[in-house]
């Protein structure tokens, strides 16, 4: 069974954020992951996963210049990532350092960097060589501090415009940037919406080393991974498989609203998704 690592940005909206941490534990997670931890003091965060025996392995650079306190709310409005947006590299490079401060209190390995919207007027293959700047000035910077950075295809439904949709692209980036600590976060409720086909790219990605983390959710709505179109226990056996072959042993983040959630028990009410994949690994 792969590690899965319970995103607290969307899991039990039922709860306080600093109060999902518990809750993840309780319910057998051993790893979260979130969107941005930044309206939080890092040392408080590292409290609590410490006192609820919990990794970070998880979490976004902000996706625009805003306070602190303000990022999750400016996300939900509207900025998705500088990285591939001309004339705000200062910005970009200031969310960065302050990912890397957090991930360094977090004693966390992982950063996905938003790539942001395509602005309009312009091409992706116009702002394609400011994201591979960009992009490689932030892994020299996480390397030195001896951290992943992630890049995520996203789909378009979710995020018109966004820069970076297809696991092909993320690959061909990967190969452009050139800076070994950069890798894909595969989303597979992402990677169905876009492109379909979605064990047949876990078994070619995986091997090649660049795939950092997975993410899943039900589609097409993005609730339980055992709600919709996927069959996420056929795919994480693929996973493990693929894994065992190749010596892969990063974590699945379960990065989904829950639908189950306004139901009596819970976020934890809708994991029957996890339970069956304990019993499937038990067997
Ligand atoms: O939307 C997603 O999928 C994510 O993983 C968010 O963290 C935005 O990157
Ligand atoms: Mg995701």
């Amino acid at each position: 069974m792969p590690r899965f690592a319970a995103n607290l940005s969307l899991l039990y909206p039922e709860l306080d954020f600093p109060d999902r941490f518990e809750a993840a534990a309780r319910d057998g997670f051993e790893g979260v992951e979130c969107l941005f931890p930044y309206a939080w003091d890092a040392g408080e965060l590292a409290a609590r996963l410490q006192g609820n025996g919990l990794q970070q392995v998880l979490f976004n650079a902000p996706p625009g210049r805003r306070e602190r306190a303000e990022i999750e709310r400016a996300w939900q409005a509207g900025d998705k990532g500088l990285a591939c947006v001309p004339g705000r590299e200062a910005e970009f490079k200031a969310g960065v350092a302050l990912a890397l401060s957090y991930a360094a209190v977090l004693q966390c390995p992982r950063v996905h960097v938003l790539a942001g919207v395509v602005p309009a007027g312009l091409t992706r293959e116009a702002v394609q060589p400011l994201y591979v700047e960009n992009l490689r000035w932030a892994a020299r910077a996480a390397a030195k501090e001896g951290l992943r950075l992630m890049i995520e295809p996203i789909n378009t439904r979710d995020i018109p415009g966004y820069f970076l949709n297809r696991q092909d692209h993320a690959h061909e980036l990967l190969e452009e940037i050139g800076e070994p600590n950069v890798q894909v976060q595969m989303d597979l409720y992402h990677c169905q919406v876009v492109e379909g086909d979605v064990a047949t790219k876990i078994r070619r990605y995986l091997p090649t080393g660049r795939v950092g983390h997975f993410q899943v959710a039900g589609v097409p709505q993005r609730h339980e991974p055992d709600c919709g179109e996927l069959n996420a226990g056929y795919l994480f056996g693929v996973i493990d498989e693929v894994a065992a072959q190749c010596g892969w042993d990063g974590w699945v983040g379960a990065e989904y609203r829950p639908a189950r959630g306004s139901e009596a028990g819970g976020t934890s009410a809708g994991l029957g998704w996890l339970r069956a994949a304990r019993a499937q690994a038990a067997r």
